[in-house]
């Protein structure tokens, strides 16, 4: 073995054990989750495609593989892998087919693709896409940036693609995003989120994930707009994407699953952003949620080491550090 190899090997294993004594002590001293919380939740990893997209240089295809087949081992159920949009609007997804087409899928992992219009669908399909996400938003101002349309128009525009792939045969989740707030008209209100969820439910979305894009939630805006989604949409059917700009995801996370939600979004490494709401940062980190989770005595099936590891890999080719500050803190031990 190359001394280089050896020595990356021997990192592993000592994160390996420290890592698993951490985390084992942590649920150890938790006792038994509060009965209010979910026993169990599913993460949705984000990190291929809303980690990347943002990302200002191109990720070459097998980087984003590699990411993906490595995601795959830690015990992950659903991993969002790429999006079929105008690669006019955003290159860095444009090799949306062969990433697909090229990743080790594993039994019993969904792996979804971000959808935007007919156009997409039909690629997506022709790709071999077995699950796909459609993603309207509550502001104007957040939607004519994001997708050139009106929120009347995308509600069309979704309301097709859902029918069409539905009748195919796909799974469809739904985003929808700015639920605390919008980069462009600032506060937004919980019922007209409530009424984005409803339609995209309707729609025969299976789940819908409910996003604050720019990370300006606190609890309290976050409890409030749950509040009212959860009068119309049942809390099995909803899961929370959090971005961390102002430090809140994990507080926000914990207040979602206090509502009985049990489905979280999040993204390795932290990394990520929109391409389309200035200043967002990454969503909160895969790694931090799973800590938070474990410690809880909250099951997700997945192997926080193996996220590290994926994390290091993919924030060593874009040369920069983790975002997440369990996978720091655990590098340093
Ligand atoms: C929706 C459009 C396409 C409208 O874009 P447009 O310019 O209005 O559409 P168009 O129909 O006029 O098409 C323009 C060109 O793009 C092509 N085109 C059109 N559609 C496709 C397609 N699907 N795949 C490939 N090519 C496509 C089309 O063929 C045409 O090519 P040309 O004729 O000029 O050569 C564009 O605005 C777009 O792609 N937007 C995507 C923006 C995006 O990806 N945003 C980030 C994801 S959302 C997000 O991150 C938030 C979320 C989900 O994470 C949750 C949260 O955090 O809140």
């Amino acid at each position: 073995m190359a001394p280089f190899a050896f020595g990356m090997c021997v990192r592993y294993c000592n994160i390996s054990v420290k890592c698993m004594n951490i985390v084992s002590r942590n649920s150890a001293m938790a006792g038994k989750a509060r009965p209010s919380f979910p026993q169990k939740v599913r993460i949705v990893e984000v990190g291929p495609r809303d980690g990347l997209q943002n990302e200002p240089g191109i990720v070459p295809t097998d980087v984003k593989i590699k990411l993906i087949d490595e995601l795959s081992k830690s015990g992950l159920k659903s991993i969002e892998v790429t999006s079929f949009v105008s690669p006019k609007w955003v290159p860095q997804m444009s090799d949306h087919a062969e990433v697909l087409q090229h990743i080790t899928k594993h039994p019993g992992v969904n792996y979804s693709v971000l959808v935007p219009n007919m156009k997409g669908l039909a690629r997506a399909i022709e790709a071999g896409a077995e699950e796909i996400a459609i993603f309207g938003a509550v502001s104007e101002s957040f939607t004519k940036k994001n997708i050139n349309c009106t929120v009347a128009q995308s509600n069309e525009i979704f309301h097709e693609v859902a029918k069409a792939a539905l009748d195919k045969g796909l799974r469809v989740r739904g985003y929808i995003s700015c639920v605390c707030g919008c980069p462009y008209e600032g506060a937004v209100h919980p019922t007209a989120v409530a009424k984005a969820a409803y339609s995209l439910y309707n729609m025969g979305c299976y789940e819908i994930s409910l996003g604050d894009t720019i990370g300006v939630g606190t609890p309290g805006t976050m409890r409030a707009m749950l509040e009212e989604v959860t009068k119309f949409i049942p809390v099995d059917k909803l899961g929370v994407h959090c971005h961390d700009t102002y430090g809140q995801a994990l507080a926000n996370i914990l207040t979602a699953l206090e509502f009985g939600i049990s489905v979280v979004d999040s993204s390795v490494a932290g990394l990520g952003g929109c391409p389309y709401a200035s200043g967002a940062s990454g969503n909160v980190a895969t790694e931090d949620v799973v800590y938070m989770l474990h410690g809880m005595g909250i099951e997700t099936g997945v192997d926080l080491e193996k996220v590290i590891e994926a994390g290091e890999y993919i924030c060593g080719v874009l040369s920069r550090p983790s975002a997440s500050k369990v996978s720091r803190a655990l590098s340093k031990l």
